[in-house]
């Protein structure tokens, strides 16, 4: 195992959910491990992105139930910026020192500093050299920033969760999951917020008409939606910040967010030195996480994919890495289905086909539809919107699930052991849940 030639026998740089998961239990199998993190240990997962968000989205999620119920409870509720972010400060606060210490327990070396490759064995760290047998790129991305005059007024998604004041205007350019989740927040907080993009839709990789929901509800609640709208400039006024595009269109803010993207983060670490082979989408890698640098391998977000880049996929790919590591397999990586959800209030969560493929191919595909509202168990609560389809293959055999609803999330997290090992009547048969419950609800649509 231990290779006396180097320091470690395995060193990532990065601390996220591509180096941790699969890093701890490595080191706990006895092999020397180091990791390189120059931020916060833990990485955005923890530190600026979904935990973070899903606590300042609590709030949300009352607002909406006392709404949805209202009539049966009585009096007001409105959401305390300042407290709703003094909340989540308290509640990922500790998260760093608690996965540093996960990381020390099993006597993973964290090494503080900017890492960077000196050759193929030897990374810098700060300037100190250090060696290992294997190194994973797990580096992550960053915010994409706008190349336009004035793109410096803009601020990104950790700049918002961390406002001392919510804005009275609030602007968002792009609208993919940061644009819309973070609209939904600011929205129900107070903020007048406007939705500027490009595009003719949002949430692009989403099926349509299920996007249609949620930016209807959005509108119905205020949020303005500027499409075909591509930004040329940011400017300063003596009250507002401009927000200026094509054709004359001029948007007056208070603060405005870039949520147009993240990028990966390949430059500075000596990818080149190393001969390490990349593009603008992040590290090229084989079907076992390793680049065309035998010893290099990738982890996480930084990774040129199709899957999405997101926390599950890391944890996968981080876990992977160290089954491969430790000798427990040689097959290439094998994803599974791997579900998303938008935390849009009402939610939009997927996994498998989506319903525009199967409408796409109805030989091979089936689609039943659901409107959620029709559910009885959903009229405990009397949630008013929502949608749902599930997709069938010939032998009826739950391939694909896509639904909007307050409890999307859920019901796609319970569906998805039944689309991941492809559930037929003969299996879904065995299976009794809860009762009432969402889990009961979401299978008693199959
Ligand atoms: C606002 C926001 C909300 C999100 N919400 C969700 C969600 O609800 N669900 C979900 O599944 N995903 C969500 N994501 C995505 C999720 O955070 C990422 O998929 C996940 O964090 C990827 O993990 P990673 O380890 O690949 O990268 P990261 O967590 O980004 O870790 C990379 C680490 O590498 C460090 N690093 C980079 N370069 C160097 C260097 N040269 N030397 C030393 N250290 C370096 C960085 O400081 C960072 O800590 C969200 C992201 C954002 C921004
Ligand atoms: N719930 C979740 O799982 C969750 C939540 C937040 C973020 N994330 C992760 O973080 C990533 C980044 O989120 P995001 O919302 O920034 O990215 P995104 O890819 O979801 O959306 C980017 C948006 O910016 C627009 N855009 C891109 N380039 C542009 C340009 N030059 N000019 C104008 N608009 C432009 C796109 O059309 C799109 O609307 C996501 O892809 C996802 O991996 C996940």
């Amino acid at each position: 195992m231990s290779t006396k030639q180097y320091d470690y026998d395995v060193l990532y740089i990065g601390s996220g959910h591509g180096t941790f998961d699969g890093a701890i239990p490595l080191a706990a199998k006895g092999f020397k491990v180091a990791i390189v993190e120059s931020g916060l240990i833990g990485g955005t997962c923890p530190n600026r992105g979904c935990n973070a968000k899903i606590t300042l989205d609590a709030p949300v999620v009352l607002q909406r139930q006392f709404e949805d119920l209202k009539g049966i409870v009585d009096g007001s509720l409105s959401i305390n910026w300042q407290k709703n972010v003094a909340h989540k400060d308290e509640v990922i606060g500790g998260l760093p020192d608690f996965i540093s210490g996960l990381l020390k327990s099993v006597g993973i070396d964290v090494l503080s500093g900017h890492g960077s490759f000196q050759d193929a064995h030897t990374v810098l760290v700060d300037g100190q050299a250090k060696t290992a047998d294997k190194i994973v790129l797990a580096t992550g991305l960053h915010p994409h920033r706008l190349n336009i005059p004035g793109s410096e007024l803009a601020h990104d998604s950790s700049e918002f969760m961390n406002l001392a004041t919510l804005p009275k205007r609030l602007a968002i350019i792009g609208s993919g999951y940061i644009a819309l989740e973070f609209a939904t927040i600011a929205n129900a907080a107070g903020a007048e917020v406007t939705v500027v993009t490009h595009g003719d839709r949002a949430l692009r990789k989403f099926d349509k008409s299920f996007v249609q929901i949620v930016v209807d509800d959005l509108q119905d609640r205020g949020v303005q939606f500027a499409f075909n709208t591509a930004v040329t400039s940011f400017e300063k006024a003596d009250d507002a910040f401009v927000v200026k595009a094509a054709d004359g269109f001029e948007l007056a803010s208070d603060w405005v967010l870039d949520a147009t993207g993240r990028i990966p983060n390949i430059e500075n670490i000596g990818l080149d030195k190393v001969d390490v082979a990349y593009n603008a989408h992040g590290i090229i890698v084989n079907d076992h996480l390793q680049t065309n640098i035998d010893n290099i391998y990738a982890s996480g977000d930084v990774i040129d994919k199709t899957q999405p880049k997101l926390t599950p996929t890391a944890i996968f790919e981080s876990t992977y890495l160290k089954q491969l590591f430790a000798g427990e397999t040689t097959a290439a990586i094998k994803y599974p289905a791997i579900p998303s959800v938008v935390f849009t209030s009402p939610r939009l969560a997927e996994v498998g086909v989506s319903p525009e493929t199967a409408a796409a191919d109805p030989e091979h595909y089936t689609i039943e539809s659901h409107h959620i509202p029709d559910d009885w168990y959903r009229q405990v609560g009397k949630e008013k919107l929502g949608d749902n389809r599930l997709i069938f293959d010939k032998e009826h055999h739950l391939v694909g699930a896509t639904e909007v609803s307050a409890q999307a999330d859920d019901v796609i997290n319970t569906l998805l052991p039944a689309v991941e090992f492809k559930f037929g009547p003969a299996e879904l048969g065995r299976l009794v849940y809860l009762f009432p419950s969402i889990s009961s609800s979401a299978f008693g649509q199959l």
